[in-house]
């Protein structure tokens, strides 16, 4: 019996009010790419969101992650470079000429202006060649520091804290920089900061890029685009109706 009251979480079931936070910080999470203010992030609620990340879900418990913290505006200043190169290589391969001009007044990074800049990577060799769960698909490992950032970026939303993920990058040129091992993938590049607000949609639907796809559409059955299975229509018209 007391082996049991240790093994099993006492707490089984969330309250009302818990749910709806867990669910507040879903709906009101937003990728944050300007209006970050300079004041600093305390101790404590930044380790709070590492540990946050920490305990995400990996593969074979692999944890392959590490958090690498970037304060340094030298540092920063490097990497906002490489963001500059690619972004302008970026903006060319846009085919048509209106999403081009789109592109060209998105504002795609909080590099410089964010006061805690993160990478959050996994090391593909981090738990030996063999790993359970990762034996016929190796990319399982980055899909386990993605939920890593996932994890993370859901805590700081609850504590006030907005993050932007940046991707466009020279991938080597980032690692270079940042001197990662050979064996090292940076997978994301994080600017986090407290906001002045938080917009209450995609930035890149507000800007006319795009919308939020309806769910119904993305939910099949049994198999590849079958979205009409028998007895799941009370669960398709709720998929269809809005979320919050
Ligand atoms: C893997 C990956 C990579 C990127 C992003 C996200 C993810 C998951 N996003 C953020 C992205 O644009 C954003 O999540 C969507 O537009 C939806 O908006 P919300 O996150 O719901 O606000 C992003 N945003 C940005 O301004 N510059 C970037 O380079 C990237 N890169």
């Amino acid at each position: 019996m007391e082996n049991q009251t240790n093994i099993h979480q006492h707490d089984h079931q969330f309250s009302d009010a818990e749910r709806q936070a867990v669910y507040k910080s879903i709906y009101s999470r937003r990728d944050v790419r300007g209006q970050f203010k300079p004041d600093p992030i305390p101790d404590e609620v930044l380790a709070r969101i590492l540990q946050a990340a920490h305990h995400a879900p990996s593969v074979g418990f692999m944890q392959p992650w590490n958090f690498l913290l970037i304060k340094s505006q030298q540092v920063k200043q490097q990497v906002h470079d490489l963001f500059k190169k690619a972004n302008h290589e970026a903006g060319e391969m846009f085919e048509q000429e209106t999403q081009r001009q789109i592109y060209s007044t998105l504002k795609l990074e909080g590099i410089l202006e964010s006061p805690i800049n993160l990478v959050v990577t996994c090391d593909r060799e981090r738990a030996g060649p063999v790993v359970i769960g990762r034996t016929h698909d190796m990319a399982m490992d980055v899909y386990s520091s993605v939920c890593a950032v996932q994890n993370l970026w859901l805590a700081a939303r609850a504590e006030g804290l907005g993050v932007g993920w940046v991707s466009i990058f020279d991938r080597l040129e980032l690692k270079k920089l940042l001197q990662l091992p050979t064996q090292v993938t940076p997978v994301a590049y994080l600017c986090i900061g407290y906001v002045e607000h938080f917009f209450v949609e995609p930035e890149l639907k507000t800007a006319g890029w795009l919308d939020r796809l309806p769910l119904q559409d993305l939910v099949f059955f049994d198999q590849w685009e079958n979205s009409h299975a028998e007895h799941e229509e009370k669960l398709v018209k709720y998929l269809s109706q809005a979320a919050y």
